[in-house]
């Protein structure tokens, strides 16, 4: 008997990588997508609602429902960075793109993450592509959601390299740092994908000449919002390409043998110059001292990665749409 499709949620702030992920999702039959939720990071959380919808129409796909999530941290935070000089003002390259057709359901991101995860219980992965906001609140709101929840990938966090946002801070991480600290010891079965591992994974200006060429729907649609992601890593980072990080973490949710990881403890810098550090304690030393990694449960941290074959997936997936 073929083996039921993984139930799929993405906790999303699109975003040109969140739209790539977004689509590759709709084009992998290992999963069913069984709803969008939203988060400030690379737009406002409004913006994200009004790019998932918009996604969701330019897919065919309004049958998703999408939810809305917190406008602000999970500390009444309203001071968000706003990562548009990534993304463009509209978060989709400045394409002046029409008013989606759909409108988010009623219930907001969290309350549909604890529904869903109670409903189907031990069947739900949330993909969480953003801030982890909405994913605190729904372990904060509801003690059942750690067991309900099968995984939660979490693309964020710079494992031993220096962030994006600083040295020290990956930008998801930073965007909510108290969210992150909060799912990291939750004790769910964490996942965490951060840039030290997505940076391995380029998608270079022939790529995109080739999704350009392609008939693919999601591939012609990619290329003409890629423009404002490839300047961006041109002036910061000098290189001819741009990081998948968002493609990258959704595909170690579909396929978890891309990547490989390691297990410990997992805490968050929440204040200071290093606000939103990740620190991974491994669990091989007994410190003669207690400390705040101790008694924390293990979470995944992925390690490497095999590029070749993610970029494979990426590049087929969208030109065959
Ligand atoms: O330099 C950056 N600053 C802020 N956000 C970034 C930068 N580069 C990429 N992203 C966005 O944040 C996530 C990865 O950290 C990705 O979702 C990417 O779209």
């Amino acid at each position: 008997m073929a083996t039921e499709p993984k139930k799929i949620i993405i906790d999303t702030d699109p975003g040109i990588d969140d739209a790539m992920a977004i689509f590759v999702a709709l084009q992998s039959p290992e999963i069913k997508v069984i709803g969008l939720t939203t988060i400030y990071g690379n737009v406002y959380t409004s913006l994200a609602t009004r790019n998932a919808l918009h996604l969701l129409d330019v897919a065919g796909r309004t049958d998703i429902p999408v939810a809305e999530g917190s406008h602000v941290t999970i500390t009444k935070g309203t001071k968000l960075r706003i990562a548009d000089f990534v993304h463009g003002t509209d978060g989709l390259g400045n394409q002046n793109f029409p008013a989606p057709n759909g409108k988010p359901i009623d219930q907001n991101a969290a309350e549909f993450l604890i529904q869903q995860a109670s409903l189907y219980p031990g069947k739900v992965t949330v993909v969480a592509l953003g801030p982890l906001t909405n994913i605190a609140l729904a372990i904060q709101s509801d003690p059942a959601f750690v067991k309900n929840i099968r995984q939660i990938v979490v693309l964020g966090g710079s494992f031993a390299v220096n962030g994006n946002v600083n040295p020290a801070a990956e930008a998801n991480i930073f965007g909510d740092p108290d969210a992150a600290d909060i799912v990291f010891t939750s004790g769910a079965d964490v996942l965490a994908v951060g840039i030290n591992v997505t940076h391995q994974v380029v998608l270079t200006d022939s790529d995109r000449n080739e999704l350009a060429k392609s008939n693919g729907k999601f591939a012609k649609y990619l290329d003409k919002i890629l423009d404002v992601y490839f300047g961006y890593h041109h002036d910061a980072y000098s290189t001819k390409g741009v990081y998948l990080h968002d493609p990258t973490a959704l595909l170690a949710a579909v396929d978890p043998s891309l990547i490989t990881y390691t297990e410990g403890a997992v805490r968050v810098q929440t204040s200071g110059i290093t606000r939103g550090l990740t620190l991974f304690y491994n669990k091989q030393k007994r410190f003669a001292e207690v400390t705040e990694w101790c008694d924390k449960p293990s979470v995944k941290v992925a390690v490497t990665v095999d590029a070749t074959k993610v970029l494979k997936l990426v590049m087929e997936r969208l030109i065959n749409s």
